[in-house]
């Protein structure tokens, strides 16, 4: 851990290349690159009812969303009044909201306005992208394969890709190092990928329009948009695109 930590801050330090060809632009992906709540909804109702249970409202299960599938159970479970720590039944719960998950993952989910756009653009300017969600890995891929926005990442790491989740930093770590850049900049809709950014040092732009639990001012952001058209921009700014030219940016040396 500590080796990793040290090798993605020196990545983010030793910048000394210009421009986008060395910085990677690494998206969350529920909140942020898409609109994945109503499939998300689906999927845990048909698992309540076949619990026996009502289905939550869809802000509900929209507030659950950050920190991964067991979490979301977990959440659930609470909120239910069943006991999460019944570690059985979190499974049994967990396995039946997968298999309705994984049966129709992007059949209600869209991308955000502009999110198509912004990749187009940010890919033309050269920057390397990837995502890192705390979703299981391959639903996140076929997700990104239906809804025609696989062939924009090279890399994807996703909750069940390593030992730990975000906001722990390590895999933000390793789409960086899989992407093989030397400078990143992580963009998110929560507090969760705040978090993660942080212990990353790495810079955060916070998407205002996702599924974030408290105010923009509460998370600590270094930039922050709310339509995708904007963020090309952005990141060209942060990046040190000065009147046509690529200068070194000093905003990727610190969060
Ligand atoms: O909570 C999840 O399963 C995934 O959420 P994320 O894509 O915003 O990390
Ligand atoms: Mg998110």
């Amino acid at each position: 851990m500590e080796n990793a930590k040290w090798r993605a801050y020196s990545h983010t330090c030793e910048n000394t290349q210009k421009g986008p060809r060395m910085t990677a632009i690494i998206f969350d992906l529920d909140g942020t690159l898409i609109d994945s709540v109503p499939d998300i909804h689906k999927a845990a109702s048909e698992m309540l009812t076949q619990a026996g249970q009502a289905p939550l409202s869809v802000a509900k299960i929209r507030s659950f969303i950050g920190n991964g599938v067991p979490a979301l159970i977990t959440k659930i479970m609470c909120e239910i009044d069943e006991n999460p720590q019944d570690s059985a039944r979190h499974s049994i719960l967990e396995q039946c909201f997968m298999r309705h998950y994984t049966a129709a993952p992007a059949v209600l989910s869209t991308p955000f306005d502009n999110v198509r756009a912004a990749l187009e653009a940010l890919s033309a300017d050269g920057f390397k992208l990837a995502v890192c969600t705390n979703k299981p890995e391959g639903i996140a891929r076929q997700i990104l394969q239906d809804l025609n926005l696989a062939p924009y990442f090279a890399v994807v790491v996703g909750g069940d890709s390593l030992p730990v989740r975000k906001p722990d930093p390590a895999p933000l770590y390793a789409a960086i190092e899989r992407v093989g850049t030397s400078a990143a900049i992580y963009v998110g809709d929560s507090e969760v990928d705040s978090e993660t950014a942080l212990n990353a040092d790495v810079p955060f732009i916070l998407f205002s329009k996702g599924y974030r639990r408290g105010l923009v001012s509460e998370i600590q952001h270094h930039a922050t948009f709310s339509d995708f058209a904007e963020l090309p921009d952005l990141v060209r700014t942060i990046c040190g695109h000065v009147s046509g030219n690529w200068i070194d940016s000093t905003a990727l040396h610190r969060f």
